[in-house]
């Protein structure tokens, strides 16, 4: 089957700035694909090269074999990109309406304001939602046409807990649906982690990891001890275990990071520390991101580590 999306050593510089830096990728139909990377890794430039609406310095881009910026090629493609103006005095079922209107196999304004959850907002002026409600209409909008592609950057920035947890969900089922391939940019890495089939993980313009959360995960190498210490046990105990590369509490909950997880248990129950509740586990996906973008920074001596910590949102 042909390949979604094929990105062939492909970069964009603005100026002196190397935005996307020889990226090469092979996107299959029917896969969610999760961009992830700090502030200023490319995320962004890189749809806009997908999309077509910005050229490569080098390199091309196909989608569905075609270049992106030919009409034909365009008409897969629902996006929700990151800034949008609304117009004004339209409700938000004549603006569904409307983005419908230009498609010829649109999906019905029923089903799009129910998968975007605005049913009781059909009425209303759309400028006049709040921002998390506008996110959803843009959602709406992106997929008006019943798009073969879904490109969403930054999709569930200004929605709520709930809004984000039922955005993820019609997605995930929608996507399952017709092959839709989805490429998305978050800093949520929670969100990504429980809906990506893959992951480009960028940095400086360049893809620093690609496969799946697991093979992420395993890439990083990072083992997680985690336990509930009892009142006695004070953090000098638990620095003093062998092995021990981090150690966070928070409470009494202790999560240590190391490489030799066997070796930390061992030393706990050895030493008859009070703990309970042990789990050994690879960590979450922001752990593996953490952790890949400093060896990157330290492979080239630049100084991320602050960034991340700004950029990496739970
Ligand atoms: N139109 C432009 N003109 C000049 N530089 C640009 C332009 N667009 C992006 N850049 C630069 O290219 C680099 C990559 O930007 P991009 O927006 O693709 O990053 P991103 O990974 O999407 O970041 P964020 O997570 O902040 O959205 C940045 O250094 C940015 O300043």
């Amino acid at each position: 089957m042909e390949p979604a999306i094929v990105l062939d050593g492909v970069s964009k510089k603005y100026g002196d700035k190397m935005a996307v830096a020889q990226v090469s990728a092979r996107i299959e139909s029917g896969t969610i694909v999760a961009l992830l990377g700090p502030n200023g890794a490319g995320k962004t430039t890189a749809i806009s090269l997908m999309l077509g609406l910005s050229h490569p310095t080098r390199g091309s881009v196909r989608v569905f074999g075609e270049n992106p910026i030919k009409t034909s090629t365009r008409k897969h493609f629902g996006v929700m990109l990151q800034q949008v103006s609304l117009p004004a005095k339209v409700q938000v079922r004549e603006l569904i309406n409307l983005f419908r209107s230009y498609y010829e196999r649109p999906l019905g304004l029923d089903a799009l304001l129910k998968m975007a959850d605005l049913e009781e907002f059909a009425r209303k002026e759309a400028v006049k939602l709040s921002g998390g409600q506008q996110r959803r209409l843009q959602f709406a909008l992106a997929m008006a046409g019943n798009p073969d592609i879904l490109f969403l950057d930054e999709p569930t920035v200004g929605m709520d807990v709930s809004a984000r947890r039922g955005f993820w969900e019609h997605l995930r089922s929608s996507a399952g649906q017709n092959g839709r391939t989805i490429i998305l940019t978050t800093h949520h890495l929670d969100e990504a982690d429980a809906i990506a089939d893959r992951i480009l993980l960028m940095q400086d313009g360049r893809i620093t990891a690609d496969g799946s959360v697991v093979d992420i995960k395993a890439r990083a190498g990072n083992r997680y001890v985690s336990f509930v210490a009892g009142p006695n046990v004070r953090q000098e105990d638990v620095a003093a275990l062998p092995a021990v590369d981090e150690a966070e509490w928070s409470g009494r909950h202790v999560r240590i990071r190391t490489s030799q997880p066997d070796d930390v248990l061992r030393a706990i129950i050895g030493r008859e520390l009070d703990a309970s509740h042990f789990e050994i586990s690879q960590g979450q996906l922001e752990d593996a991101f953490i952790s890949l973008t400093k060896a990157n920074e330290h492979a080239k001596g630049g100084a991320y580590a602050e960034q991340l910590a700004a950029t990496v949102q739970n």
